[in-house]
């Protein structure tokens, strides 16, 4: 039997444009994505057994309320693996979840990332992050960049993990996501506060279909309308000369439109945090419903925590992956 742990991250999402809609029924969107401290931990368990016709996988997790059968993301990944590389044997995988569920952070997508490394290493299978990269996109468009972001986290995975080129905890997204570029990381403290509400990724982006009257292309009709709604191309050159002024202000997440007017919790979880007048940007991440707000001096993020603690059951202080 052979055993590994890994750090599974969540992320926010330091800016989000979708440029338009794609005959799959996916966006083009243009991100800039940046891994949090905050994590779960993902703890893969595995005992080769050439008499077994395949591998037989078995989840668990603290969460009682997350499903652990076939659609747990770890249960594909772990799928997904064994179909690439033919392995007879049991999977047993722990999640111990910290992020919360539903929430915008991509935490399946990490606990997905987190067994495809895991599996790499306990299979010695020699997989290079953009090998990684490529199996995750088949189980969500957030997988490639939580597969990047945890070769940098995760200094067991070893060396050539550690330090593969696309090893990162910020990178700028482009295709459905899965265009990645490493950019240097941001540094910031980041409080985290969750209204008490789960948000399908799936809804929201048929919303903004609604929101920007954008309409799926025919099958083989090519991508007309591509339209920015702010300058990332400003924002990465923000973050590249250590711009924080430039970086928050073009900070914004166009999902917003959609979720903020379907769920008006999330727009009193932003105003608690605004009229405190410590964090330097607030934003919702991703999807939703998660609001972050984002400071550079430790001690204004520790007095906004114990304040939101009150609004929102769900909030946590944490900071940049660095
Ligand atoms: C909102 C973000 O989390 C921002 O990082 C991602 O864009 C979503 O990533 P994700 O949750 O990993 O997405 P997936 O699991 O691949 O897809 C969930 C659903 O979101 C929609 N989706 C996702 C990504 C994308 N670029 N366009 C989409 O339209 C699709 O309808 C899909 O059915
Ligand atoms: N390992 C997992 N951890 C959390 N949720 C999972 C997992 N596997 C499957 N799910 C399901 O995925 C759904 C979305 O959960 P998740 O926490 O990944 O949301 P999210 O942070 O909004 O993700 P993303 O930002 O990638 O859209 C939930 O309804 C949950 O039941």
């Amino acid at each position: 039997m052979k055993e590994i742990s890994v750090k599974s991250y969540a992320k926010i999402n330091l800016s989000l444009d979708v440029l338009g809609i794609l005959p799959s029924g996916y966006h083009q969107v243009e991100m800039i994505m940046q891994q949090l401290d905050l994590h779960d931990v993902v703890t893969v368990r595995w005992t080769e057994n050439p008499e077994l016709p395949g591998v037989e996988i078995r989840v668990e997790s603290n969460r009682a309320d997350l499903p652990v059968s076939s659609e747990n993301l770890a249960y594909k990944a772990a799928e997904r693996m064994a179909q690439e590389l033919g392995k007879r044997g049991t999977v047993y995988i722990f999640l111990q979840k910290n992020i919360p569920v539903a929430a915008g952070l991509a935490g399946g997508s990490g606990n997905g990332a987190a067994v495809l490394h895991s599996l790499n290493a306990l299979w010695e299978a020699g997989l290079s992050v953009k090998e990684l990269c490529r199996i995750g996109l088949s189980l969500g468009a957030d997988v490639p960049f939580c597969i990047m972001g945890q070769a940098k986290g995760n200094p067991q995975l070893g060396d050539a993990i550690s330090g593969d080129p696309l090893a990162c905890t910020c990178a700028y997204a482009e295709g459905i996501g899965e265009r990645l570029t490493p950019l240097p990381a941001l540094p910031a403290y980041v409080l985290l506060s969750k209204p008490p509400l789960g948000v399908s990724t799936a809804e929201v982006y048929r919303g903004i279909d609604e929101e920007l009257g954008l309409e799926k292309p025919e099958d083989g009709e090519k991508l007309l309308v591509l339209q920015r709604h702010m300058d990332t191309k400003a924002l990465i050159e923000g973050i590249k000369s250590h711009n924080y002024e430039k970086i928050i202000e073009i900070m914004a997440n166009l999902l917003e439109l959609f979720t903020i007017k379907q769920y008006p919790i999330i727009m009193y979880t932003k105003d608690k945090i605004v009229e405190r007048g410590n964090a330097a940007k607030v934003l919702m991440s991703g999807s939703g419903p998660t609001v972050f707000a984002l400071y550079f001096e430790e001690d204004k993020m520790n007095q906004d925590y114990e304040a939101l603690c009150d609004v929102n059951e769900e909030t946590y202080a944490t900071k940049t992956l660095r």
